[in-house]
Formats: C-alpha cells, sequence, structure tokens
C-alpha cells in the first residue's frame, strides 16, 4: 500500500510521513528529499535555477517514479505536488491519500519558528505577507486537497489518528 501525505507547507506531512513509516514498518519517502537526490541540488537552487513550472515537471516525474519503485511506502509529498499535472488523480489511482488540514494560525505559527529560505515560495517574506500568503495558497489549493481519500483537522493530527482511520 502506498499512503500519500498532502496539505500546505508546514502541515507535518515530512515530520509525521517520517513517524508513521517507522510504525508501520514501511520505508518513507519525502518527495523534496527524492527530487533532492535525483537533481544533486537543493529545492531553492532548483526554483532559482530552473524556475517554478519547470520544478513542477520535475516533482511530476519524482512522482510517477517514486509510485513504480515501490509497492508499499509512505510518501510524504511537497505542499505544491497534489495542484500541477493532475498529480491528485496519479495520487489517488496509486494509492490512499490523506489531508493534513492545519489552520492558518497553526501553519504560521510553525513556519515562523523554521528557517524560510529553504522554501523559496516563503523565503524573504515578512510576517504579515507570510500570513497573507499562506491564506491565499491555502484557499486556491483546498481544491486539490480536497480530493485526498482522509482529511485530519489541525486537532487530530497525529500518527495515532491516522493508523487509526487506516485501520477501519
Ligand atoms: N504536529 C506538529 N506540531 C507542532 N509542530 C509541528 C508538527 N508537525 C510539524 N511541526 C513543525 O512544523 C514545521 C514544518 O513541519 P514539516 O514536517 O516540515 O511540514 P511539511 O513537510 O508539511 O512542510 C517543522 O518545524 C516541524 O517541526
Ligand atoms: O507548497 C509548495 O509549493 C512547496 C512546498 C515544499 O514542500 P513542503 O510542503 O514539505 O514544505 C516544497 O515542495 C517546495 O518548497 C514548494
Ligand atoms: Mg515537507
Amino acid at each position: 500500500m502506498l499512503i500519500f501525505l498532502i496539505g500546505l507547507m508546514g502541515a507535518g506531512k515530512t515530520t509525521l510521513g517520517r513517524q508513521l513509516a517507522q510504525e508501520l514498518s514501511y520505508p518513507f519517502v519525502d518527495l523534496d528529499d527524492y527530487i533532492v537526490q535525483r537533481e544533486n541540488r537543493s529545492i531553492a537552487a532548483l526554483f532559482e535555477q530552473e524556475g517554478q513550472e519547470r520544478f513542477r515537471q520535475i516533482e511530476h516525474d519524482a512522482l510517477k517514479a517514486v509510485a513504480d519503485e515501490f509497492e508499499k511506502a509512505v510518501i510524504s509529498t511537497g505542499g505544491g505536488a497534489p495542484c500541477f499535472h493532475n498529480n491528485m488523480a496519479l495520487i489517488n489511482e496509486k494509492g490512499t491519500s490523506i489531508f493534513l488540514d492545519v489552520s492558518v494560525e497553526e501553519l504560521v505559527h510553525r513556519l515562523r519558528q523554521s528557517d524560510l529560505s529553504v522554501r523559496p515560495l516563503l523565503a524573504g517574506r515578512s510576517e504579515a505577507e507570510l500570513k497573507a500568503f499562506i491564506a491565499e495558497t491555502l484557499e486556491s489549493r483546498r481544491q486539490y486537497y480536497e480530493l485526498a481519500d482522509y482529511k485530519l483537522e489541525t486537532s487530530v493530527c497525529s500518527v495515532e489518528a491516522i493508523t487509526a482511520l487506516l485501520n477501519n
């Protein structure tokens, strides 16, 4: 079984995905890390040198490669992955998807404490700009995220909640 975690930057896809994979004894794949290894460049460098449009093609190719390579895995996607190149159709065809629906306030709180330079869409933004950008981006991406098989809201985003979902 392939389990895909989706949601905005800061939702905890990478953090929870790693813990979930350990709990299930599944391989763990972070799509951003997979891309970094394939391309031998950081996500920030890819955005800067190739532009976002090319990054989305690279991301789509990586998603297909991961889905072909693994029979079972927990796959943490990047926040934009579900929203380009019809990737939600691919994700839902190949596995089970879970949308981590974390509130704008909580996302901003977490991201403020993180290193923004590793997320090129957020780099250099003031706190007010960050909040506005996160709110707008969540609103425009929600239509894709809502195509997930399951949704977990902020208060119940945990490994226990995910394993309970999958066992039902
Ligand atoms: N459940 C959580 N509660 C509090 N902070 C969290 C939680 N999950 C992740 N974080 C923090 O939020 C930030 C973003 O987490 P990350 O797993 O990288 O998110 P994503 O991969 O969805 O962008 C990190 O600093 C991480 O430590
Ligand atoms: O939301 C996005 O468009 C992006 C999210 C990032 O992943 P995380 O969601 O793990 O931060 C990474 O793929 C890239 O910076 C673009
Ligand atoms: Mg991540």
